[in-house]
């Protein structure tokens, strides 16, 4: 009965998902199409095999005659307050743009120099004349594994066109050429999340949201007073304590890497699709740092094991066109592991620390075991889907996304 639900699932997804919709650039890519779901003959893993690197085209896409390629050198104050400001005017809005991402220059340092990372995969397209830059993609290497698969994949993130050469089918050139040094690298496949539907999801995913500020929150419309509810009954809905509660919940700190590590590791063994994360990579994306990312441990009192852990990022929004506040401050939980704290308690802890940073809203997918602790600590689901998708890689059937142990930036 299972393929009977499968094949229902199949024409579900076929008549909703915009079936009808042509997808010119994604037809000629190695990516799950629409007209193959469900189709149970294909199998699981990569769609194309390695090229050997001498038939990788050697030289960029062409670009519109006024336009040319730039590698951005984000290490360079410069270059990084170029990219800050493209993507602080030109990134991601919610659909009535009444917010757009504002990931600050500190947060695109570190998203953007993992260990191994290559500066040839930050790419900008800029005017010829004026050196403007007006279009950037990234790819950072990660290993991710799917099923029993360990693959070394690009991450890509932070594709942005100008709000002035929308349309002009600038997007697929900018996604050839960062495929092409990709392979120039030897590396055949890619994990990508976004909020629009593209063939085809591996997994869709929902945003929670936890009020921490709720009156600032409906005053710029990202919330709406609840029916029957006034502002101080709402107010006093979201309290939370001054401190945190579990005894030994302390900042994670340079010592502790090969302690989180195990604990990550482990935990993350149990979801189909999950980051592969060393020593190396936990210290870069799990050590705290000031207004990029923070992650908290829970260190036994009696035996000093690290037993728990949880961590989550920065990523305000400017709010557009409020006349009392122009920046909103979210925190989007990142990886969380419970091994003896119940995890609900954990994330509490974290929500009374986001609170105390004078965070405005604690953001949260429903992947690994975060549904298990949503409703309860009075998230509210958010309008906003996350799709994620593989590059070159067949996954039969789509995942729940509690089997996904994988959070992209
Ligand atoms: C092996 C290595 C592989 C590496 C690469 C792996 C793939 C990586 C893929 C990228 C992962 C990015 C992850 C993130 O960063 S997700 C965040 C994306 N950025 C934004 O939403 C910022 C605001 N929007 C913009 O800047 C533009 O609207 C963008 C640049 C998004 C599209 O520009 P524009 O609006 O001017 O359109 P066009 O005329 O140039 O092109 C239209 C074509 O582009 C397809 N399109 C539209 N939006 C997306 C999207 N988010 N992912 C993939 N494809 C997208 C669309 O279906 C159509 O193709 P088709 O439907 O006709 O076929
Ligand atoms: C390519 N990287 C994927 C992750 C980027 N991330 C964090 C993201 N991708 C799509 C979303 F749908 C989303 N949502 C968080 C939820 C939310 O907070 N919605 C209200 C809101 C406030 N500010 C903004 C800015 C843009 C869009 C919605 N906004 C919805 N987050």
């Amino acid at each position: 009965e299972s393929d009977a639900a499968i094949d229902v699932l199949a024409r579900k997804v076929q008549e909703s998902l915009v079936l009808g919709k042509t997808h010119k650039f994604w037809e000629t890519q190695p990516v799950g199409q629409f007209k193959d779901i469900g189709n149970a003959s294909l199998a699981e893993g990569p769609i194309e095999q390695p090229a050997p690197l001498s038939e990788v085209k050697q030289e960029p896409y062409n670009l519109p005659n006024l336009y040319e390629w730039i590698t951005c050198d984000i290490d360079s104050e410069e270059t990084c307050m170029e990219v800050y400001n493209l993507l602080t005017n030109n990134y991601v809005e919610d659909d009535e743009n009444m917010f757009r991402f504002n990931y600050s220059k500190e947060f695109l340092r570190w998203a953007l120099r993992p260990p191994g990372y290559f500066k040839s995969w930050h790419i900008g397209v800029c005017v010829k004349s004026s050196k403007k830059l007006v279009a950037f993609i990234t790819g950072v290497p990660a290993r991710i594994r799917v099923r029993d698969d360990i693959v070394t994949m690009a991450e890509i993130n932070f594709l942005c066109v100008h709000k002035k050469l929308r349309s002009k089918r600038l997007a697929p050139v900018m996604i050839k050429e960062v495929t092409r040094r990709v392979h120039l690298e030897n590396i055949w496949q890619a994990a990508y999340t976004a909020g629009v539907v593209l063939p085809t999801p591996i997994s869709t995913c929902q945003y929670w949201h936890r009020s921490l500020n709720p009156k600032k929150l409906i005053d710029v419309g990202f919330s709406r007073l609840g029916a029957r509810m006034t502002m101080s009954r709402t107010i006093k809905l979201y309290k939370l304590p001054d401190s945190t509660v579990t005894p030994g919940f302390r900042q994670m700190e340079l010592h502790d890497v090969p302690a989180v590590t195990r604990l990550l590791r482990n935990y993350l063994s149990q979801f189909a699709v999950a980051v592969d994360l060393d020593e190396n990579d936990v210290e870069h994306w799990l050590l705290p740092t000031e207004n990029v990312v923070d992650s908290y441990l829970v260190e036994s009192p009696e035996t000093h094991e690290i037993t728990d852990f949880c961590s989550f990022y920065t990523l305000p929004s400017t709010i557009l066109g409020n006349q009392n506040y122009s920046t909103l401050k979210a925190a989007y939980s990142y990886y969380n592991v419970s091994t003896k704290t119940p995890l609900l308690q954990l994330m509490n802890d974290a929500l009374i620390v986001a609170k105390r940073k004078d965070y405005d809203v604690f953001n949260a997918l429903d992947v690994m075991q975060n549904e298990t602790f949503l409703k309860e600590l009075k998230f509210g689901p958010g309008d906003g889907k996350l799709h994620y998708y593989l590059y070159n890689y067949r996954l039969r059937n789509p995942l729940k996304p509690s089997e996904l142990g994988l959070v992209l930036l």
